[in-house]
């Protein structure tokens, strides 16, 4: 801003009363300027003697000798060198007298000089205020009053993604939406802080009305690009959340947190330090990290050990307490490679290792309970009715439990009734197949062509359309158990060899064949080695069923299982039948010294032929003997032997005569099975055997 003392002239000269108006003429020439102020004799400003007031008077009038005074003009205003140009230009004199501070004159000043500076400085002005407006950052747009953009500087080329030269002279809408420029110059409003989207660009415009004389005569809008603004505060808000969150992991770490500036001043540390060291944690806050160690808080200072090594440190050190720390000083650089921070980590070792204690302990107590878990719920699969304490039977048991879980074939090898089909069926309730079907079939008990339909089917009609599915259909997914696998003839053992081996099986005549999915378990009295041995089943069938052998122990040889089975099968006889029998202590004690050669089937009809039979409540030694060693109708059962025969025919000849009576009194295999006490299927074996014997006998003769 120009000031009048800047634009005047000085002067070193004033006109007084002595001064005639020849020498004012020649003092304004020397000067060069066109008016001088007279003064009086007490330096006071009387007026100013100008070269328009003397052309004014007229020059006939003029003499060189006439005094200045007689020119003075008193119509003049004196103005300060301090006063702003702007302020000074519509006064109504040519001339003017400047004066200082001090009231003293100092020069004189035209008023067209005046102008002239005045006008320099505003064409200055617009031209600062057009660089101003082009190099803006802000895009500005104005109008007029009928909405044609009148200026845009380059920033709003953007936003209205037309130039300067294009968009100056149209209207408003056919450049840039939104309108609200329009609304300023209709109601004159100024509207702040409006926000627009423009592509992917967001704005904030500032429209103010431009007024003149009272009257709106156009707007102008200024428009910020804040997407970039926008961005940052993005940045800061996540940077914001970040800083809460790290605040918030050193807050809960377990691990004592202290974060040091370079020279080991504390900047922060966390809760979990009060809790290792015991110190008010809130309180380490500014206190230097040497301070510590010379309270012995610490042994070490690790700050000056990470500045030494340049890099991390770990240390042990033990609390007063003689708990165990690890502790770690990990530094922090900037960009020129020097230290500015050192977080230091404290581990309290104690407290881990007593962790770690607890959690060996309380794995230990989980496998445990696991474990017994596993045994209640093994107790609780096999059957309700299993009896058996034996370690021999637990073994079993376990075994059997093991190959539940896989698929390969299972062969149980044990004398008659020791439970072979109770631990098959054990096998397969725990095996990923147990909502299938369980199917049993006895290969010992149907003569050759009807095992050889009830294992792999027959068509039904010629044309293979109907059939009667075989066992291993029947079965689908489920499990087959053969009994007495060994009894199944040579014929078709290949049949069963390939079901086994390819998991298929031939139908219609071997001209096509099914997909087979089953769990085979096989059982047998005779380990079948023996059998292949003489010759009774073939060795690759052997191979490919064996794979799992299982040997059930006779019950003489697991005599802990005894009393357990016998008061199993008094309760069920006395539940079933309505009783409350009891056996004497040597009756008991008859019951372990028997051989048991029929095993638990045996055991199960001689207790229930005590509990009917015995018309004592307590059943005596004398009865159970009497049972066990068939003493009752000695006459009827004894033997007789009229003379020597071997050993083998006797053997053979009894147990023809046994069966026949058996059946004769009894009717059906199953009672007359019961009466001997052995499997249904001994007796339709024998009877089978009997019959052929019968058919030879009449065809020899
Ligand atoms: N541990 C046991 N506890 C109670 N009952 C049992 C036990 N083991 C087997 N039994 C019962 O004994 C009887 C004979 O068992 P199972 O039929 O399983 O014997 P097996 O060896 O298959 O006989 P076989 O070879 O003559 O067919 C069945 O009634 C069965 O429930």
């Amino acid at each position: 801003m120009q000031r009048v003392g800047q634009v005047m002239s000085r002067l070193s000269v004033c006109l007084y009363s002595f001064h005639t108006i020849g020498d004012a003429l020649t003092l304004m020439k020397e000067k060069k300027v066109t008016g001088l102020p007279l003064l009086n004799d007490q330096g006071h400003l009387l007026g100013m003697v100008t070269k328009e007031q003397i052309f004014e008077k007229g020059l006939e009038r003029f003499s060189a000798e006439t005094k200045a005074i007689d020119y003075l003009t008193t119509r003049f205003f004196p103005l300060k060198e301090d006063a702003l140009l702007e302020d000074v230009t519509d006064l109504p004199f040519d001339i003017y007298p400047v004066l200082n501070n001090l009231e003293e004159i100092i020069g004189v000043v035209t008023k067209n000089s005046l102008i002239q500076a005045y006008l320099q400085q505003a064409q200055l002005r617009r031209q600062e205020l057009e660089a101003v407006f082009d190099s803006a950052h802000n895009a500005i747009i104005a109008i007029n009053k009928q909405g044609i953009i009148t200026s845009l500087n380059p920033a709003a080329e953007r936003p209205t993604r037309s130039t300067k030269e294009e968009a100056v002279g149209r209207f408003l809408n056919d450049v840039i939406i939104p309108t609200g420029l329009l609304d300023v110059v209709r109601s004159g409003i100024p509207e702040f802080g409006a926000k627009f989207q423009v592509g992917r660009r967001l704005y904030i415009s500032n429209r103010t009305p431009i007024i003149r004389d009272g009257e709106v005569v156009g707007a102008v809008g200024v428009f910020q690009d804040v997407s970039e603004i926008e961005k940052v505060l993005q940045e800061l808000r996540s940077v914001k959340q970040l800083n809460e969150e790290l605040q918030t992991i050193i807050a809960s770490s377990y691990d004592g947190l202290i974060i040091c500036d370079g020279q080991g001043e504390i900047l922060r540390c966390n809760p979990a330090v009060g809790r290792i060291l015991e110190v008010a944690w809130a309180d380490l806050v500014g206190r230097s990290f040497k301070e510590l160690v010379e309270k012995e808080v610490f042994e070490n200072n690790i700050i000056h050990l990470v500045r030494k090594k340049d890099g991390v440190v770990s240390l042990l050190e033990r609390t007063f307490d003689k708990h165990t720390l690890v502790i770690t000083g990990n530094p922090v650089y900037d960009e020129e490679g020097d230290i500015i921070k050192i977080v230091i980590n404290i581990r309290d070792m104690s407290e881990l290792l007593f962790l770690r204690e607890a959690l060996e302990e309380s794995k230990q107590l989980s496998e445990k309970y696991q474990s017994q878990i596993a045994q209640m719920r093994n107790n609780q699969e096999t059957s309700p009715e299993w009896r058996s304490c034996s370690v021999i039977m637990d073994n079993v048991k376990d075994l059997a439990t093991r190959v539940s879980q896989v698929d390969s074939p299972v062969v149980l090898v044990g004398e008659q009734g020791v439970g072979k089909e109770d631990i098959a069926r054990l096998i397969h309730s725990k095996s990923k197949r147990a909502q299938a079907p369980f199917y049993k079939l006895n290969c010992g008990s149907l003569p050759n062509h009807l095992l050889e339909i009830e294992l792999f089917g027959q068509e039904i009609s010629s044309d293979g359309t109907k059939r009667k599915a075989g066992v291993f259909e029947l079965a689908e997914k489920g499990c087959v158990y053969l009994e007495d696998v060994g009894k199944i003839p040579l014929s078709l053992q290949g049949r069963l060899l390939r079901v086994l081996q390819n998991k298929t099986q031939q139908v219609s005549d071997g001209k096509k064949s099914i997909p087979i999915d089953v769990r085979i378990i096989a059982s047998s009295t005779t380990p079948l080695k023996d059998l292949v041995e003489n010759g009774l089943f073939r060795l690759d069938l052997f191979f490919s069923l064996n794979v799992v052998p299982i040997t059930i122990p006779a019950l003489r040889e697991r005599k802990e299982d005894l009393i357990p089975l016998v008061l199993y099968y008094l309760e069920q006889n006395n539940k079933r039948h309505g009783l409350e029998k009891v056996f004497s202590p040597k009756a008991v004690r008859l019951f372990l010294s028997y051989p048991w050669l029929g095993n638990i089937r045996e055991m199960a009809n001689i207790i229930e032929r005590l509990v009917v039979t015995s018309n004592q409540k307590l059943i005596s030694e004398r009865e159970v003997d009497h049972v066990l060693y068939q003493k009752e109708n000695s006459a009827l059962r004894s033997v007789t032997v009229a003379g020597v025969i071997p050993l083998k025919e006797a053997i053979d000849d009894l147990e023809q005569q046994l069966v026949r009576l058996a059946m004769k009194q009894y009717r059906t295999t199953v009672k007359a099975a019961e009466a001997l006490g052995v499997n249904q299927s001994t007796v339709v074996r024998k009877l089978k055997k009997l019959k052929e014997m019968q058919g030879n006998e009449t065809e020899s003769r």
